[in-house]
C-alpha cells in the first residue's frame, strides 16, 4: 500500500512513541513525534501534517485530561483543518468524547489492537484530504466570484434622488440587514441589487438571483429549497436549491410581490429560522444569506388588501430603497444615453457617435414608461439605424408602440398571431418580461409558459 499522509504524534510516554512510530511507519509518508507539548505550535509552523495523534494527558500536569483539551484548541485555532486524534487510557471514554465535541475528529485507546488504530488514522487521513479539497474549492470559488464581479459596478446617476440612494446603499450595505427595493419596472433594481452586494463584506462570495415571478407554482419549492433523489418524477438527483447555493453571500429576490400567499409563508419559515428543509427531505440545512428583495408593487398596499403577509413585510423590509422612475431624474438622460451610446456602438462596430442638444432635449421630455431599459432599447435602435456621427433629434426614434401600428395580419391563424405578437412584444420592452406580459394582457408565469411552448 503507497504510504501517503504525515503524522505528528505528541506524546510524553517515549516507549509509546516508539511502539507507535515502529507499526505506522510502513503506512505514512512521514511520522515525527513530539514528547514536549509547549513545542508543539512551532512544531506545526514548520511543517503541515495531515493527522495528529495526540495524547490527553501529559505527566507534567494534573492528570485531568485538560491539557489535551488545551492542545486541541491551540492546535485548531492554528490550522481549523487540523485533524486530530486522541489516545485516550482505558476509561476515558466520557473525556474523549468530550474532546470530540471540542473538534477532535476520533480517539485511540491505548490498549486496542494495531489494526484498529490504523484504521482510526486512515479514516482521519480520508477526513484531512476532503477537509482541504474544499479549502481549496473555496478559494478557487472566492477568486472566481472576485472575476466575475470585477467589473460589475457601473451605477450611472448623478441625480439628487440617485446621490440619495448611494448614500443608504453605502450605509446598508456592511450590515447584513435586509433589504426591500421598489420601483418602477426597467428602474434599476437589479443593478442597486448588485451594488448592495459588491460594497458589502459578502463581495467575494455569490450573489443569486431568482426571478420569483418566473417560477411556476409546483417548482417552487424545489428551486428555492431544493430536493432529494426520487422526491417526485423528476427529480433523478439530489439538487441543492437557491437558498442553499447563495450561503455566504447574498440572495436576490426579485418580483416578490408576486408571490402567492400560501408559498409566502413558506418563504418567511425559511427566512425566520435560517434553515431549509429540501423536498423529499427530512434533515434541515443551515443557510446564511442576506436577502435583498424587489418588487414594482406595492406591499404595504398589497398587506392592507390581504394579499401579502405583514409579517414577511417586515423580515425583509428592514431597509427599504425606492428607486425614482427615469422621468423623475431626467437630469441623468444624457449621461446615461452617452453610456449606451459608447456601449452599442462598440458592440454593433460603429463609428463612435455624438448626440448634439436637441436629440438630449427629445430624450429629456420623453415620459419613459419602461425606464432605463427602454431608454437602453430606444439608444440600441438608433445605433443601429443611424450612420453620422452626429444625432439629431429626428435620428431617435422614440413613441412607435406597438398598439399604434395597426396593420392587417398575414395570416388569421391564431396561434401563428399569437407566437408574432409575443415576439413583438418582448421585442418592444426590451426584453422586460413584466412589461411585455403587461402589453398582452397575460400574467409573467403565462408568458414563460407561451415562450417556451412557441420556442422564441
Ligand atoms: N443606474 C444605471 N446605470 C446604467 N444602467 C442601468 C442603471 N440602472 C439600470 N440600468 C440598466 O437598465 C436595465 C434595467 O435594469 P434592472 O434590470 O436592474 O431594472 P429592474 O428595476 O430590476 O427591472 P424589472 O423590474 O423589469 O426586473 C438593465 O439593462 C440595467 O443594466
Amino acid at each position: 500500500m503507497p504510504q501517503k499522509g504525515r503524522l505528528l504524534i505528541v506524546d510524553d510516554n517515549e516507549e509509546l512513541l516508539f511502539a507507535f512510530q515502529l507499526f505506522l511507519k510502513s503506512h505514512f509518508e512521514s511520522i515525527d513525534t513530539i514528547k514536549n507539548p509547549n513545542v508543539l505550535v512551532s512544531k506545526l509552523r514548520e511543517k503541515e501534517y495531515d493527522v495528529i495523534l495526540l495524547d490527553m494527558n501529559f505527566k507534567a500536569g494534573i492528570n485531568s485530561g485538560n491539557e489535551g483539551l488545551y492542545w486541541l484548541k491551540q492546535i485548531l485555532d492554528f490550522d481549523k483543518n487540523a485533524c486530530v486524534v486522541f489516545i485516550t487510557a482505558y476509561g476515558d471514554i466520557e473525556l474523549a468524547v468530550r474532546a470530540m465535541k471540542e473538534g477532535a475528529v476520533d480517539f485511540v485507546q491505548k490498549s486496542w489492537d494495531e489494526k484498529h488504530i490504523l484504521s482510526t488514522l486512515l479514516a482521519a487521513y480520508q477526513l484531512r484530504c476532503s477537509k482541504m479539497e474544499i479549502k481549496s474549492l473555496k478559494s478557487k470559488q472566492k477568486r472566481l466570484n472576485q472575476e466575475i464581479n470585477k467589473n460589475k459596478s457601473f451605477v450611472i446617476g448623478k441625480s439628487a434622488r440617485m446621490k440619495e440612494v448611494f448614500r443608504t446603499v453605502d450605509k446598508v450595505a456592511a450590515t447584513d440587514a435586509n433589504v426591500l427595493i421598489t420601483g418602477e419596472n426597467g428602474t434599476g433594481k437589479e443593478v442597486v441589487a448588485r451594488e448592495v452586494h459588491l460594497r458589502s463584506t459578502r463581495s467575494d462570495q455569490i450573489f443569486v438571483h431568482v426571478d420569483l415571478g418566473a417560477i411556476t407554482e409546483s417548482l417552487f419549492e424545489s428551486e428555492l429549497f431544493g430536493h432529494k433523489k426520487g422526491a417526485f418524477t423528476d427529480a433523478k438527483e439530489d439538487r441543492m436549491g437557491r437558498f442553499e447555493l447563495a450561503s455566504g453571500g447574498t440572495l436576490f429576490l426579485d418580483e416578490i410581490g408576486n408571490v402567492p400567499l400560501h408559498l409566502q409563508t413558506k418563504l418567511l419559515t425559511v427566512i425566520q429560522r435560517k434553515e431549509v428543509i429540501p423536498v423529499g427531505g427530512s434533515t434541515p440545512v443551515q443557510i446564511d444569506v442576506r436577502i435583498v428583495a424587489a418588487t414594482n408593487c406595492n406591499l404595504h398596499k398589497m398587506v392592507a388588501d390581504g394579499l401579502f403577509r405583514e409579517d414577511l413585510l417586515y423580515r425583509i423590509n428592514t431597509i427599504s430603497l425606492e428607486l425614482p422612475s427615469l422621468k423623475e431624474r431626467s437630469e441623468d438622460i444624457a449621461e446615461l444615453s452617452q453610456f449606451y451610446l459608447e456601449k452599442f456602438t462598440k458592440q454593433y462596430a460603429k463609428e463612435s457617435m455624438q448626440m448634439n442638444k436637441s436629440a438630449i432635449v427629445k430624450l429629456e421630455k420623453h415620459a419613459w414608461p419602461g425606464n432605463i431599459r427602454e431608454l437602453q432599447h430606444i439608444i440600441e435602435k438608433t445605433v443601429i439605424l443611424n450612420d453620422s456621427a452626429k444625432l439629431n433629434a429626428e435620428d431617435i426614434m422614440i413613441g412607435e408602440s406597438l398598439k399604434k401600428t395597426e396593420v392587417m395580419p398575414d395570416s388569421f391563424n391564431l396561434i401563428e398571431n399569437e407566437r408574432v405578437l409575443i415576439k413583438k412584444a418582448i421585442q418592444f420592452t426590451g426584453g422586460n418580461m413584466s412589461m411585455a406580459a403587461k402589453e398582452l394582457g397575460i400574467n409573467r408565469s403565462t408568458l414563460y409558459d407561451k415562450i417556451k411552448k412557441y420556442d422564441l
